[in-house]
């Protein structure tokens, strides 16, 4: 190759530079334009220069800020915080970055309209939007804001893979607060500031957080995930006998302002309440209206989930902040009575899937110690009030109701002649209600319609009709035979006409009766089946438990087919293997198969003749 090929080929070589989309990248092309000796164009060399040397500046530039910014953290200008999707103090932080209208500057919102997954609305578009959606901003790029003369920055995490049983796999979320101050108290003032707005803002709600067995590794706080918002209740709209309500929530209000008593006779700082008696008494109803009165957040948590076992139950109520209600319903759920322990001890069970009842139920996966520990913990003992439902009292176990766990047990009854003429009250406001002789019906057509009659009330006399009805309606309904939910689903058939309500009571009250009997029986010859049943398998399994040795039956508990047995043969101790000895036919007696059982559940080895 001559001089002049060679040159060439470094020319096309260099002129690639220009034209290959890959020498377009800035550095390429002017280095090459440096290095082509070829290249007679100066001012190419000249503004590629200047490009390399801006570009160097650039980048000593961003060098120095980032020190800048590390010597910054180093002495620390700044304090981070970091907050945890599913964590109380990450509600107040949104509601008072929602507050500040830092929105306005984001471009990325997480939208819901999952009820129990919302939190605070962004107030965008036409109001009846915002009821029905939640727009929370994401902030995926760092925010700056000025609060009280600091300057604060905000950023959430690009939100992470998690698992939980209910939900499967999801998404959470968390977000980091800067403040560009070395104040340390700084950031718990705002903390406070934000929790008091929460506490503002939440105030006409009930806050229900539910756990969640989501949560990364390592991070347990983020298990009360889920949350819903309930309207408070006003208490006089839960009717039950006389002073209960007022003695709960009075007792309730003493021990939350009695912390330092308590700390200062050494007895730990919690309380715990069971509500029991039948279904729809207004157990729940009570607990709802306490958290509102006192502004509680409940934590409730159902001991039948089957993610929920004692690990999970001792991290969650650790995770409950200071003056909570920790709630459990149905506690009495969570652990079988004896007569369906028995049941389950005949039903195989089988790898990792939860062990049910006869009736299908799931058996929960705490056990009763686990329970008590978590009561009496020192998880439990940081103002949280404990509160408890139950329809069967009497299936918990005494341990769980000693005074430190259950300091009181408060029991709800079927509704009262004057539960039920106060009910009728309420259910009837003066103000809402139109009696049906206030209106009249128009004498044409087959569709009567009812206008105003001239016999229009003012509110008074309308209230004093009322409560006439509520007197005669209480008068029909029998003592203690009803609950008021069920009192109150019959008035829901006539929410516009108390005097049909009325004049129908009677015969709901009949109705209602005939149909509980025929369940009642239903229940009993499903139940009477059911012992016949069991009855028939325990005749055969005894059958098969019999051993006859010589002249004399002797009856083992039921052993492993090779194990050694001590038997009396004839009044003499002799042993034996049952895997030797052939299951015998014997045809034993009632009174014998009393024996036997009594002998099985005392597991002994006794001596049973056969003549
Ligand atoms: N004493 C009451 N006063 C007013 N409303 C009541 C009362 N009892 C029940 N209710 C109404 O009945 C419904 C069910 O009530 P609630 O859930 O409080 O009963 P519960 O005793 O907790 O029942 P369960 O034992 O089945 O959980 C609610 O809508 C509630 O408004």
């Amino acid at each position: 190759m001559n001089q002049d090929e060679s040159a060439a080929g470094v020319d096309s070589w260099f002129n690639l530079a220009g034209t290959n989309p890959f020498s377009r990248i800035l550095g390429f092309t002017v280095l090459a334009s440096f290095l082509n000796p070829t290249n007679r164009d100066t001012s190419y060399i000249a503004s590629g220069g200047w490009m390399l040397i801006l570009g160097t500046l650039l980048e000593v530039g961003r060098r120095f800020c980032q020190w800048l910014y590390e010597r910054f953290d180093i002495f620390q200008y700044s304090l981070t915080a970091s907050f945890d999707e599913g964590d109380p103090a990450y509600e107040w932080i949104i509601l008072f970055l929602t507050d500040k209208k830092l929105w306005k500057r984001s471009r990325f919102f997480h939208v819901t309209a999952r009820t129990s997954a919302r939190k605070w609305g962004v107030k965008t578009g036409p109001p009846r939007m915002a009821e029905h959606v939640d727009c929370v901003p994401t902030y995926e790029a760092p925010q700056l804001f000025q609060w009280k003369g600091y300057w604060a920055e905000i950023k959430r995490d690009a939100p992470s893979l998690m698992f939980s049983e209910e939900k499967g796999s999801h998404w959470s979320r968390k977000i980091f607060l800067t403040i560009y101050s070395k104040d340390v108290n700084a950031l718990s003032a705002l903390l406070e500031d934000a929790r008091q707005l929460y506490l503002e803002v939440s105030q006409p709600n009930v806050i229900i957080r539910t756990a969640d067995k989501g949560g990364r590794m390592g991070y347990d706080e983020s298990m009360w995930l889920e949350s819903k918002a309930k309207p408070r209740r006003a208490l006089s709209s839960i009717i039950l006998q006389e002073g209960v309500m007022q003695s709960i929530l009075e007792d309730a209000r003493e021990f939350i302002d009695s912390e330092e008593w308590y700390t200062l006779a050494g007895i730990p700082y919690r309380r715990g309440y069971l509500l029991h008696g039948p279904p729809g008494t207004g157990k729940s109803s009570t607990i709802y209206g306490i958290a509102g009165e006192l502004g509680l957040e409940i934590y409730s948590l159902s001991l039948a989930s089957q993610y929920v076992d004692d690990s999970f139950l001792q991290r969650s109520v650790s995770a409950i902040p200071k003056q909570a209600i920790f709630l459990i319903e149905d506690i009495d759920c969570a652990f079988p009575s004896r007569e369906e322990l028995n049941e389950m001890d005949e039903m195989p069970h089988y790898g990792p899937f939860p062990r049910k009842t006869k009736s299908g139920r799931p058996m929960s996966q705490v056990t009763l110690s686990g329970l008590l520990n978590v009561l009496d913990g020192v998880g439990s003992d940081e103002g949280k009030i404990f509160f408890a439902t139950t329809n069967y009292v009497e299936n918990l176990d005494p341990a769980l109701l000693r005074p430190g766990r259950i300091d009181r047990k408060i029991q709800y009854y079927l509704a009262t002649k004057t539960q039920a003429e106060a009910l009728f009250i309420k259910f009837y406001p003066a103000s809402l209600t139109t009696l049906s002789s206030e209106l009249s019906a128009s004498p044409s057509g087959p569709n009567v319609v009812l206008e105003k009659s001239p016999m229009v009330m003012n509110i008074s006399e309308r209230q004093a009709a009322l409560v006439e009805l509520a007197k005669e309606f209480a008068s029909h309904v029998p003592e203690h035979e009803f609950s008021t939910a069920e009192l109150q689903g019959y008035l829901l058939m006539w929410k516009k006409s108390p005097e049909s309500a009325v004049s129908g009571v009677s015969e709901w009250v009949e109705v209602e009766r005939k149909e509980r009997k025929e369940r009642l029986e239903r229940e009993e010859e499903r139940k009477q089946q059911l012992k016949e049943k069991r009855e028939a398998q325990e005749a055969e399994r005894l059958q098969g438990s019999l051993t006859r040795i010589g002249g004399t039956v002797v009856i083992a508990p039921p052993v492993a087919d090779d194990a050694s047995v001590s038997t009396v043969v004839n009044g003499e101790h002799a042993t034996g293997n049952t895997a030797n000895a052939s299951p015998a036919s014997t045809e034993a007696s009632t009174a014998t198969e009393q024996t036997i059982s009594a002998a099985r559940d005392s597991s002994t080895t006794l001596q049973v003749s056969a003549s």
